[in-house]
C-alpha cells in the first residue's frame, strides 16, 4: 500500500503523523511511504532521516494525497484539503467531527473511510487520545499559571502562594487523562486544586492516587457554579466520546468569576465546555478577555510541543496503522473491534452513533455500512 504523510497546515500544528522510526516498520511491512517535503522538520526530523529509513520525498501536498492509498495526519483535515478526497481512500487522523460539521459533510459526499484516532476504542480506553490527553493536560496547568501572571492580561497570582499568602485555586471539571494530568503539575506547582467528575469511581480512583492533594468533588450544577465562582484557573477536559462537549459552564457562572481569571477549555477540540467559548483560538493568538475573564481555546495544544508530541502520538498510532497497511480494510473491521470504534465515516455513512446524532446523519453501524460499501 501506498502511505502518505502530508505535511500539517494547521496554525502552529508542528507534529508529524509518522517518524523516521515509524516509516522504516511500514517499510519492512512491503509498504510505501510518501512523505511531503518537510512534513516532520517542525518535530526534529529532517527529509534526509526519512529517506534513510525508506521514504519518498514528494514536493508537494497534492501529489502526496494523490498517490495514496491511506493518508496518515495528525488533525482534521482543513477546508483547503477537502479538494483531495475521493472515494476509497483511507483517511487515518484525529477528526472530532461532531465539532466539524463541514469536515463530516465533504467526507460523506466523497466516500472517503475516514478512522478517528479518538474513538479507537480498546477496553473503554482511547489509547489514540491518551498520549496527546496527557500532554494537553500537563500543558493546562502550566499554560494556565503563565496566564494568570498580570502581563499575560491574568489577575496577577502566584498558584504556589508564599509562605503568609494563600495558594491559587485550581478547578478542573473532568477527571479522566487530562483532567489527571492538569492535577498532576497543578498540584507539583503548589495550587490548591479541586476536581469534578461525574463518575464517582473515577472520583475515588482519583483520591487514591492523590490523597488530601486535591479535593474532588460530584459534578453537578451547583458543585460547578460554586467552584468556577471561586478559582482563579478553571480547566475543562470532559468528554463523551465522539460527541459534541456538554455546556457545563454557563456564561452566568463566567460572570461570577473575578477579573483577571483565566479559562483553559482543552475540550475544545470537540466543541467546549465553556459557554463564552465562541471561537476557537490559536497558538498565534490563544486568548480573549469576555467578562473580564482571560479564555484560552486552542484546539491542538500539542502541536506546540511537537518533538514529544510527535514521538508519543506515533508510540500510539503506529500498530493500529500497520494492521490498516497490512489487513484489506473490510476484513479488519470486521476482525478488529478497535478500529471499527474509529470508524467515523465509511462509503458515504457515518458509522459513529454520537457523530451522526450531533450532526444529523443517519447513523449506520460499521458491521451494516460494510454491506453498503464496496471497498
Ligand atoms: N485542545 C487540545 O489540544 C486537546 C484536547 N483534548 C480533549 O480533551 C478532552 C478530554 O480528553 P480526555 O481526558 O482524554 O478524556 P477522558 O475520556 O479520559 O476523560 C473525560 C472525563 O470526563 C468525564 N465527564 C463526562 N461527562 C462529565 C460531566 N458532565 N461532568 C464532569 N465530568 C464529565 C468522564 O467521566 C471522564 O472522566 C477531549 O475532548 C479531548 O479530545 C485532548 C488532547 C488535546
Ligand atoms: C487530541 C487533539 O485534539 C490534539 O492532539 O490536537
Amino acid at each position: 500500500m501506498n502511505i502518505g504523510i502530508p505535511k500539517e497546515i494547521k496554525n502552529n500544528e508542528n507534529r508529524a503523523a509518522v517518524t523516521p522510526a515509524g516509516t522504516l516498520e511500514f517499510v519492512q511491512h512491503g509498504h510505501k511511504v510518501l512523505v511531503e517535503h518537510n512534513a516532520g522538520l517542525g518535530s526534529g526530523f529532517t527529509d534526509e532521516e526519512y529517506k534513510e529509513a525508506g521514504a519518498v520525498i514528494i514536493p508537494d501536498a497534492k501529489e502526496v494525497w494523490e498517490q495514496a492509498d491511506m493518508i496518515m495526519k495528525v488533525k482534521e483535515p482543513l477546508p483547503s484539503e477537502y479538494g483531495y478526497f475521493r472515494k476509497g481512500l483511507i483517511l487515518f487522523t484525529y477528526l472530532h467531527l461532531a465539532a466539524e460539521p463541514e469536515l463530516a459533510k465533504a467526507l460523506v459526499a466523497s466516500g472517503v473511510h475516514a478512522i478517528a484516532y479518538e474513538t479507537v476504542n480498546v477496553n473503554g480506553t482511547l489509547p489514540l487520545l491518551t498520549p496527546m490527553s496527557e500532554v494537553a493536560g500537563r500543558m493546562a496547568a502550566q499554560i494556565g499559571a503563565q496566564l494568570l501572571e498580570r502581563p499575560h492580561g491574568g489577575k496577577g497570582i502566584l498558584l504556589s502562594g508564599v509562605p503568609g499568602v494563600s495558594r491559587g485555586k485550581v478547578t478542573i471539571i473532568g477527571g479522566g487523562i487530562v483532567g489527571m494530568n492538569a492535577a498532576k503539575i497543578a498540584t507539583g506547582l503548589g495550587a490548591d486544586v479541586t476536581l469534578l467528575d461525574l463518575s464517582i469511581p473515577r472520583l475515588r480512583q482519583l483520591d487514591e492516587i492523590f490523597g488530601n492533594q486535591i479535593s474532588t468533588l460530584v459534578s453537578a450544577p451547583a458543585n460547578i457554579a460554586k467552584a468556577v465562582a471561586e478559582t482563579d484557573l478553571l480547566i475543562c477536559a470532559v468528554l463523551i466520546p465522539g460527541a459534541k462537549a456538554p455546556r457545563l459552564v454557563t456564561e452566568n457562572m463566567v460572570k461570577t468569576m473575578k477579573p483577571g481569571s483565566v479559562i483553559v477549555d482543552v475540550a475544545i477540540d470537540q466543541g467546549g465546555v465553556v459557554e463564552t467559548i465562541d471561537h476557537i483560538t490559536t497558538h498565534d493568538n490563544p486568548t480573549y478577555v469576555k467578562h473580564g475573564v482571560v479564555h484560552y481555546a486552542v484546539a491542538n495544544m500539542p502541536g506546540a510541543v511537537p518533538r514529544t508530541s510527535t514521538l508519543a502520538l506515533t508510540n500510539a498510532t503506529m500498530p493500529f496503522a500497520l494492521k490498516l497497511a497490512d489487513t484489506e480494510l473490510q476484513q479488519l473491521l470486521i476482525a478488529n473491534p478497535a478500529i471499527r470504534s474509529g470508524a467515523n465515516v465509511l462509503g458515504g455513512h457515518v458509522t459513529y452513533e454520537a457523530v451522526a446524532r450531533d450532526l444529523g446523519y443517519d447513523y449506520i453501524p460499521a458491521e451494516k455500512a460494510l454491506s453498503k460499501v464496496t471497498i
